[in-house]
């Protein structure tokens, strides 16, 4: 409980920070650009259906995307690469199936992205276990985002998502085997003046489901410039040990 609080002191945005605006530093930032630089060099390296195929990657830092089907996660993960296309995205939820694994880098690679299918609705049953038993195995896995539309708030399924994570976060020996990161995405769709109450609630309903998980980084794939992707590769930088 306490790491939970010392970490979400540290992470808010000072008080007088308008809701939408850019907090980046040259400084800050650009060793977590230079890790996401070269966008043409991120690849595709493998789909996993089941946990006998997750790949072994040669144990390169790695993160993973989850939320409810169409928040977003693929798009997300499009514009953190800086790519348009690689990762496949729909309008109609239930578009990504498997988990899939991409490089970022040349090879031999920086880190690698995990996008998975999305669950709720139009979840599957046999998604979730393959998530539950990718969080099990996978040694090398830096940091869980988890990825909530603004438009639609969460939902008791969220909450009980963030709930059944925390139970991964600490391991019996008292150490945190990975971390937890919330991202808002498609703040563009929440009006101006509905916004900061909007993330209010969800920020108090993200913290009662889920103490330790980390305060959400707010995002927009469909503003222009992109709005919060740069955070987010820094977060990934810096949970990866990169920044
Ligand atoms: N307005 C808006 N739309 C977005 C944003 N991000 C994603 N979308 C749209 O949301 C829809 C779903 O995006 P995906 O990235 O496929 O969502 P997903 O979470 O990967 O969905 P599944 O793979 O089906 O679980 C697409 O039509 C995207 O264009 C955003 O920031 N703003
Ligand atoms: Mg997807």
């Amino acid at each position: 409980m306490l790491i939970g609080k010392s970490l979400r002191v540290t992470q808010i945005l000072p008080c007088r920070t308008p809701i939408l605006s850019s907090s980046r530093t040259k400084s800050t930032v650009s060793k977590a650009e230079s890790v996401f630089k070269d966008t043409s060099s991120a690849t595709f390296l493998a789909a996993a259906g089941n946990v006998d195929s997750i790949p072994s990657l040669n144990g390169l830092p790695e993160v993973v995307v989850t939320g409810r089907a169409n928040a977003g996660k693929s798009t997300l993960f499009n514009a953190v690469l800086g790519r348009k296309t690689l990762l496949h995205t729909s309008s109609k939820a239930g578009r990504t199936r498997e988990l899939n694994f991409y490089r970022v880098g040349a090879e031999p690679g920086k880190l690698v992205l995990v996008d998975a299918p999305g669950y709720g609705a139009r979840g599957k049953r046999e998604w979730g276990q393959l998530f539950d038993d990718y969080l099990e195995t996978r040694k090398q896995l830096k940091r869980v985002y988890i990825v909530f539309n603004a438009k639609h708030g969460l939902n008791e399924i969220d909450s009980h998502m963030l709930q059944h994570l925390s139970t991964f976060l600490i391991a019996r020996d008292g150490t945190q085997p990975f971390t937890l990161q919330s991202v808002i995405t498609k703040v563009d769709l929440v009006p101006g003046d509905q916004l900061a109450k909007t993330i209010a609630g969800m920020k108090k309903e993200i913290f009662a489901a889920a103490p330790l998980c980390l305060p959400p980084i707010l995002t927009s794939c469909e503003m222009k410039p992109l709005f919060g992707v740069d955070k987010v590769q820094k977060n990934i930088a810096q949970a990866c040990g990169l920044a």
